[in-house]
């Protein structure tokens, strides 16, 4: 990953937090042209076929199964939302060591509210069939969703060896939580990460063809406010629990600096 060998500073990671924006906003877009189908969901709807639990569930393990083959999550901004993987195929890259060890993963509760909170929003409540197209597209999102998130651990990395690591220090040994997530938390960033959202929820949202007219809600791919809520409500405290996860978890590290 390029990213992973340039030197990591907060600015740098929160140009790749901007960059995400888009592939989020595209992936969300790309799923809401097909139907919920909600049956991709449920679990044993597909027993028949062989495997137990939801298709979505099935489909990512077949395709985490290939990416782990080639050591895709070796990598340390890449996390699978499946268990039981097969080891690499290809030898072991030797990655930069950018993060204290720490086996923090929260698919489990993206997986939870993106099927709760995110998919009945962009999607029609119907059923059109495309299976396989709808989970292909799910899983574009949930990837792109958990990239994001678990850049949490970076920032708090860079956080860590920042202007403010005296005050850090004496939070992780204190394992005072509450006191971490204030120290951490940029509200400036976050309004100016929430109106960038709207604005590109309504640039990025726009049917072409619709470009003559005077842009409004009626044209676009998405409901214009559902990437900027889904951000406040959901994306952005993930992000936040990991970097106080994964501040809590470097106690053992914190010398180690
Ligand atoms: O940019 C930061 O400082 C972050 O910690 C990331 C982030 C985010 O999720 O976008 C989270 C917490 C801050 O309050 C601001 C933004």
């Amino acid at each position: 990953m390029d990213f992973l060998t340039t030197k990591l500073t907060l600015d740098t990671i929160r140009q790749e937090l901007v960059r995400l924006e888009d592939s989020i906003i595209f992936a969300l877009i790309e799923r809401a042209q097909f139907a919920r189908n909600a049956n991709i969901y449920s679990a044993n709807y597909f027993e028949s076929m062989g495997f137990t639990g939801t298709f979505l569930q099935y489909f990512l393990h077949e395709i985490e199964s290939v990416h782990a083959r080639v050591r895709r999550y070796t990598s340390p901004d890449e996390y699978p939302f499946t268990k039981n993987l097969p080891d690499p195929v290809l030898p072991p890259l030797q990655f930069p060591q950018l993060l204290a060890p720490n086996a923090i993963n929260v698919n489990d509760q993206l997986m939870s509210i993106y099927l709760t909170n995110i998919v009945p929003l962009i999607c029609t409540d119907a059923d059109d069939s495309n299976y396989g197209s709808a989970a292909t597209k799910d899983v574009d999102a949930l990837q792109c969703l958990s990239r994001r998130i678990h850049f949490g651990k970076f920032v708090a990395e860079a956080k860590f060896n920042g202007p403010e690591h005296d005050r850090y220090v004496a939070l992780i040994k204190a394992q005072d939580r509450d006191g971490l997530m204030e120290l951490l938390t940029n509200v400036d960033v976050e309004k100016r990460l929430l109106a960038r959202l709207r604005r590109k929820a309504l640039v990025y949202g726009q049917e072409i063809e619709e470009q003559d007219k005077e842009v409004s809600e009626a044209h676009l791919r998405i409901p214009l406010d559902v990437v900027s809520n889904m951000y406040e409500r959901y994306v952005i405290p993930l992000t936040k629990e990991v970097e106080v996860e994964y501040l809590l978890a470097r106690l053992q590290h914190v010398d180690k600096a």
